[in-house]
């Protein structure tokens, strides 16, 4: 055991305790340390503060600091010991001259109740403690990434999705800034410090785009929705149709095919036998929904999505927010049913710029919000968890928040945002919140009840290369896929083709 760094003064109850700090180059802020108690034997503490205190009178500081009239001074907060499994803080109070020590690494991971197998997000504080979570907790009960722009979000979000991925949980990323795709490759400026190697995710990635995608062409294949039961709302966000009669017109066709399983073809016949002549109105923002070739007779099978040890991208760049938000709603709507009906395995769905999908209510209005809410309450009675990412903490839907079990929560500076942390995150303090407004690039701080108190973490450096969205190339595609997509696109064009001219003839 290395020397003793402060010694005990004053008054010290089982809870808190000031101390002397010989050297201030041994000990900062947040630092873990440990003091002998007569009744409980070792017990860790927290670096709560320091202050340092010049003509300094008070005879037992003075004793301690060797005469020296300048001193520092640290105030710890009580963590406690394990003892069967469980945290206990001590029966009775620290001794006044008792010495202070640093603590060491396993200590301190045993006491903040660290897993030793579990997803690896980065180091404790400036410690060489490995911050592991309980995967399962992490993938049923959800986690949330919030931190202000350029702060570490999808960095983070990527160290996590490599510990998943070696870990053979199903992933499902939406995506739409394409800032994923660099998953595929390997870091090649790992920081030593984190014990990683580089490793490109190659072959575990997988990539769909929408035909309406401007990068479609890129993507290892189509995402093809099968359009069946689309609803009034949904066809009314898709086409931004304002008409009221046209809207009046789409209610009546889809109470006549109410009864039965109806693609937007059948919704179209229906429209047409409507004796109005508002009909051409809706009819044309159909056949603009149609022509976007996102719905087929060939629709992707989405159970593809959630696969063993495979991470699925919807890549999402330049895809109108409106057709964004219907395929998150409409993916995620199927992969919840499947997975109650256990066709999918248990997995994760990542939600990049969540705000946009569940946003806070008065803030926004999103289709796929229902659904999102819904997993969120109940996706861990089926094993569907949600990473939920957003730089704007407050506008997203409180309630989801507060559903993730464990919040990571990077550099936060906007007061809206901040009280929405405040309100969302259970147990948050004063201090913790003005640390968060402090943390420099890449440091978290994670809140679960799985942890005994909030941590502050180096995140890790990622072992995959992090991507900016437009600095990404895709390798050579082989012959195979490549004739597989034409194929499709012209199938597509085909359709479209066919209702054109049984519309305008
Ligand atoms: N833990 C880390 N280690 C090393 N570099 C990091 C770390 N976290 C973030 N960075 C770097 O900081 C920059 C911003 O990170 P990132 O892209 O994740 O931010 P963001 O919060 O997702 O931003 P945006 O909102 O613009 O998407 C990146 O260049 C990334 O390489």
């Amino acid at each position: 055991m290395k020397g003793a760094i402060g010694k005990i003064y004053g008054e010290a109850s089982p809870f808190e305790f000031n101390f002397v700090i010989f050297n201030q180059k041994q000990v900062k802020r947040g630092d873990y340390i440990k003091v002998w108690n007569d009744v409980d034997g070792w017990v860790v503490a927290y670096v709560e503060s320091i202050v340092a205190k010049s003509n300094v009178r008070d005879k037992e500081i003075r004793e301690i600091a060797n005469g020296s009239k300048e001193v520092f001074i640290g105030k710890a907060v009580v963590l406690g010991k394990r003892e069967d499994g469980r945290l206990k803080v001590p029966r009775s109070p620290f001794v006044p001259g008792e010495s202070v020590f640093l603590a060491e690494d396993k200590l301190i991971a045993e006491v903040l109740g660290l897993s030793v197998d579990g997803v690896y997000v980065g180091l404790l504080g400036d410690t060489g403690v490995k911050v592991k979570l309980d995967p399962n907790s992490l993938v049923q009960k959800h986690v949330c990434i919030l931190a202000k722009t350029g702060s570490g979000k999808s960095y983070t979000a990527g160290v996590i999705i490599e510990e998943l991925l070696e870990k053979n949980v199903p992933l499902l990323i939406i995506d739409p800034h394409g800032e994923y795709h660099s998953m595929r490759y390997p870091n090649e400026s790992v920081d030593g410090d984190f014990g990683v190697k580089p490793k490109g995710y190659e072959d575990q990635i997988r990539i769909l785009a929408p035909p309406i995608s401007p990068f479609a062409e890129r993507a290892d294949e189509l995402l093809i929705l099968d359009g069946v039961n689309l609803s009034a709302e949904e066809l009314i966000e898709l086409t931004g149709l304002k008409n009221p009669t046209a809207q009046a017109l789409l209610y009546q066709a889809l109470k006549e095919l109410k009864d039965e399983d109806y693609t937007i073809r059948d919704i179209m016949d229906e429209v047409e036998s409507i004796k109005h002549n508002g009909k051409w109105t809706l009819l044309g923002a159909l056949a603009k929904v149609e022509e976007s070739g996102l719905f087929g007779e060939k629709p992707t099978d989405l159970r593809k999505l959630l696969q063993r040890g495979k991470a699925t991208i919807i890549d999402l760049r330049g895809v109108e927010p409106t057709y964004q938000d219907l395929i998150v709603s409409r993916v995620c709507t199927k992969l919840f049913e499947l997975r109650k009906k256990g066709e999918v395995e248990p997995g994760m769905i990542v939600i990049e710029e969540a705000h946009n999908f569940i946003p806070e209510r008065g803030f926004d209005k999103a289709v796929s919000t229902g659904i999102l809410r819904t997993i969120a309450s109940e996706g861990r009675k089926f094993g569907l968890g949600l990473m939920v990412i957003s730089q704007r903490p407050a506008r997203v839907d409180k309630n989801v928040i507060s559903q993730c079990n464990t919040q990571i929560i990077l550099r936060v500076t906007n007061p809206n945002d901040i009280n929405a942390i405040k309100n969302g995150v259970e147990g948050i303090t004063a201090e913790m919140v003005e640390e968060i407004k402090r943390l420099p690039p890449g440091h978290a701080m994670i809140v679960s009840p799985e942890l005994e108190r909030p941590v502050i973490v180096r995140v890790r450096s990622r072992r995959s290369k992090h991507g900016e969205a437009v600095s990404v190339t895709k390798p050579k595609e082989d012959k195979k896929k490549k004739k597989q997509k034409k194929s499709k696109k012209v199938e597509a064009k085909k359709e479209k083709k066919g209702f054109l001219r049984r519309l305008f003839g």
